[in-house]
């Protein structure tokens, strides 16, 4: 049935004026002043609201293996509580097994994501290296619609590869027209220095952070900028939350490298006293990687955003129920990392990006959608408010407000790390492909209606000889 959005302002990352819109097969079909509403179509008044294109959160874990436990929102529940907050796309991590198959991760992930309630996509972690990842990397770029493979430099004895395996994953992603993604943490220093706090006696979740200090991040930031140079690749870093990767990538920026930067709603905002609270449960919620940090370094993501040198916000989403983080009981290595965050980081950018005057509205919408769609090749078709692109929209109402909570969210998890914020800037209705999928406080997510979104290579943001080179 097409949906006619009457009387709202149309906000792109370019402009804002005002415009009636229409879906249709869900796809934009016109956008212009007073449109008339076809037979049968359902009206919805945006008076007073902003269109914006839906967030797309490109860092997700839904139902994801991890640290012994299986991470609480499935394909289902975390993409409908991103349409509660206004996402309406997300790139998830397909992993493989310990020394396994590229493609078969894919397919495992695909089978969890046909539930999804909104569009996906996955980007495919490279833990090892041999002549069948590469051929697989081949595959899952030329064949599945992969663009972007993601690399953990953290996680020693898990997920984490070596510069050897960078610098042949990195070279060969290249040659294919794919991005790398990176997890810029030092494992053998996060690896040392967990064993020496533990010798000490030092096993509660205020361990966490001091195993993973700004250094640990700083160092691996740079090392994987100096290889993507020297390989003349882009890279993309995901989570950062210190100053000093943020500098470093700024600089690597400055003398012309394709680096791109990803900023978490949780590191912007959360500071790293939550690891002083006495209750352990509280204190290894908020146990994900990297860590919380001292507040000065929210200062410097918030201007790396306001600046472009950060260029995206997503959330790692990864949610862990309390039952699980007990693992860590009495060893914080063993707290499965991960925090919850999808349902409200639109909220919490505005509130304390948009409200603050740190960023417009219009970067807003380039750092929770355009960018992200950009830098991963679906752009117009995601992040562009456009005849013709797929109809994920917004209704922001800048003016609403609510008060985050765990008692009130539709993420399946016992915590939420923004609990009691209030936030100015919510989603009063969220369109998936032309549906209303969220609309006054109703959660209308649809099992199954969210769809595989490929993604070819070759974005001309990252690769822009290339481009030109087609042009
Ligand atoms: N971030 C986190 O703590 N958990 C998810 C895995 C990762 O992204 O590092
Ligand atoms: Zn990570
Ligand atoms: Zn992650």
């Amino acid at each position: 049935m097409p949906l006619l959005v009457r009387g709202g302002t149309i906000q792109t990352a370019e402009q804002s004026f005002r415009a009636d819109l229409l879906c249709d097969a869900g796809r934009i079909a016109a956008i212009g002043p007073d449109l008339e509403a076809p037979t049968g179509a359902e009206v919805v008044d945006a008076g007073g609201l902003l269109v914006m294109p839906g967030g797309i959160d490109p860092h997700t874990h839904m139902e994801m293996p991890f640290m012994g436990e299986v991470s609480a929102d499935d394909f289902f529940s975390g993409t409908a509580a991103a349409l509660a907050g206004g996402t309406t796309s997300i790139i998830d991590f397909a992993i493989p097994e310990p020394g396994g198959s590229l493609l078969s991760a894919w397919d495992a992930w695909s089978e969890r994501a046909r539930k999804a309630a909104c569009d996906y996509g996955f980007h495919v972690a490279v833990t090892h290296w041999s002549e069948a990842v590469a051929r697989e990397m081949q595959v899952l770029a030329t064949e599945r619609g992969v663009n972007s493979f993601k690399h953990f430099m953290a996680y020693k004895g898990a997920l984490m590869v070596d510069d050897g395996v960078l610098l042949r994953s990195v070279g060969h992603a290249l040659s294919l027209g794919a991005l790398c993604n990176v997890h810029a943490e030092n494992g053998e220093a996060v690896a040392h220095l967990q064993r020496t706090l533990l010798a000490e006696g030092v096993t509660g979740p205020k361990g966490h952070p001091l195993s993973r200090p700004a250094q640990v991040e700083g160092e691996a930031a740079g090392r994987i900028i100096a290889i993507a140079d020297l390989l003349h690749a882009p890279v993309y870093i995901v989570h950062v939350s210190t100053e000093q990767a943020t500098r470093a990538i700024a600089e690597a920026r400055a003398r012309g490298q394709r680096v791109f930067g990803e900023v978490l709603a949780q590191h912007l905002v959360i500071d790293d006293s939550v690891y002083d609270h006495p209750d352990f449960a509280f204190a290894a919620a908020h146990v994900m990687s990297p860590p919380f940090r001292p507040k000065h370094h929210q200062d410097a993501l918030w201007a790396g955003l306001a600046s472009g040198q950060l260029q995206t916000t997503a959330t790692d989403h990864c949610a862990f129920c309390a039952r699980q983080k007990l693992n860590g009981r009495d060893d914080f290595t063993l707290i499965p990392n991960g925090t919850a965050g999808i349902e409200d980081r639109m909220s919490v950018l505005w509130h304390h990006g948009v409200r603050t005057g740190r960023l417009t509205a219009a970067e807003f919408v380039a750092v929770t959608s355009t960018n992200t769609a950009r830098i991963f090749n679906i752009h117009p078709r995601k992040g562009s408010i456009s005849v013709g692109a797929d109809a994920d929209l917004v209704l922001w109402d800048p003016e609403g407000t609510r008060t985050i909570s765990v008692r009130t969210h539709h993420q399946n998890v016992d915590f939420n790390v923004f609990e009691g914020m209030e936030v100015t800037g919510i989603a009063r209705s969220t369109i998936q492909r032309g549906r209303l999928a969220w609309h006054d406080n109703e959660l209308r997510a649809e099992r199954g209606a969210g769809e595989y979104v490929p993604r070819a290579v070759f974005s001309p943001i990252c690769f822009p000889r290339t481009a030109a080179g087609r042009a």
